[in-house]
């Protein structure tokens, strides 16, 4: 991953069908603890991950594209009351910034009915979401269960990474005079954790521990894990929720994809507060 300073975010190398995915073998629990490492040091790591293929990523881009030059009164018919859950364009703080969130985007179904309602004809475009959504689904179970592992907590039925995924996909345009302008300000996600991808145009950056903002350029089958509050609770602070933002600059504007991990209680509701997370993790520091 390349970077403006000394600092790297960790890059971990997801090999499809190789011991290393499988669970058990004494490569996974090797993986395991980098992801952890990198959990707790940086609060991020960069996933290079063959098995989501390139193919789908730039259907999926393109997807974004017709998406967000649709009218505004049909982009406006994603309503969601909840912050950054429906559609988000046009406000004075992010002037460059416009999203489009997706909740319960694993429950296909509803996923399904949304398209309808913005693209009638849409299918093509709802069976790329649905693929991408899939595969994210998988590389999000497959993190949490690394995450769990690396804690010797995989085997407790108490002990699991309950959530349900918050798609939002998102644009940055160019800044009008090229020049570094914030297209989404510095914060932590509130999720258990995040998948982001882009494409290829860069503008993320993560805060180190020691207060360098660090830029990253994600190769084109790379993703990027960032840890939230919600994981920072429910492991007793060991992981760091990392501050990470969106500086745009140059002529082009930007896509991205984050795959958000919204803790739900056991009963399937989603939590309100990172004390219920916490609570049934079962680490201590
Ligand atoms: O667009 C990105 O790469 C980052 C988005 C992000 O951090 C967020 O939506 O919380
Ligand atoms: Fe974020």
């Amino acid at each position: 991953m390349g970077s403006d300073s000394q600092h790297q975010v960790p890059a971990i190398e997801f090999t499809v069908n190789s011991r290393e995915v499988d669970r058990g073998t004494d490569e996974w629990h090797h993986l395991c603890k980098r992801v952890r490492e990198a959990c707790e040091n940086y609060g991020c790591f960069e996933i290079v991950y063959d098995k989501i293929p390139p193919q789908l990523r730039a259907e999926t881009f393109s997807v974004s594209r017709q998406l967000f030059s649709l009218p505004l009164e049909t982009k406006k018919k994603n309503f969601n009351p909840k912050p950054y859950h429906g559609y988000l364009g046009q406000s004075a703080h992010m002037p460059l910034y416009e999203s489009f969130g997706l909740e319960e985007a694993s429950n296909y179904e509803s996923l399904r009915s949304l398209t309808e309602e913005i693209w009638p004809n849409g299918h093509d475009q709802f069976c790329t979401v649905i693929s991408m959504m899939k595969q994210l689904d998988e590389l999000k179970d497959m993190i949490n269960l690394m995450i769990l592992d690396s804690y010797g907590l995989g085997e407790k039925s108490n002990s699991t990474l309950h959530s349900k995924t918050l798609l939002r996909i998102m644009k940055y345009m160019a800044p009008p005079s090229g020049e570094n302008t914030i297209g989404l300000p510095a914060h932590t996600d509130k999720a258990l954790g995040t998948i982001l991808c882009d494409d290829q145009v860069s503008g993320l950056e993560v805060e180190t521990k020691d207060g360098q903002w660090v830029k990253l350029s994600l190769s084109p089958r790379s993703f990027v894990f960032v840890v939230g509050d919600s994981l920072m609770a429910w492991s007793n602070g060991r992981m760091h929720s990392v501050k990470h933002r969106v500086m745009m600059r140059g002529e082009k504007e930007r896509y991205s994809l984050g795959a958000f991990a919204v803790p739900l209680e056991e009963k399937g509701r989603a939590v309100d507060t990172e004390m219920q997370v916490f609570a049934y993790a079962g680490i201590s520091t």
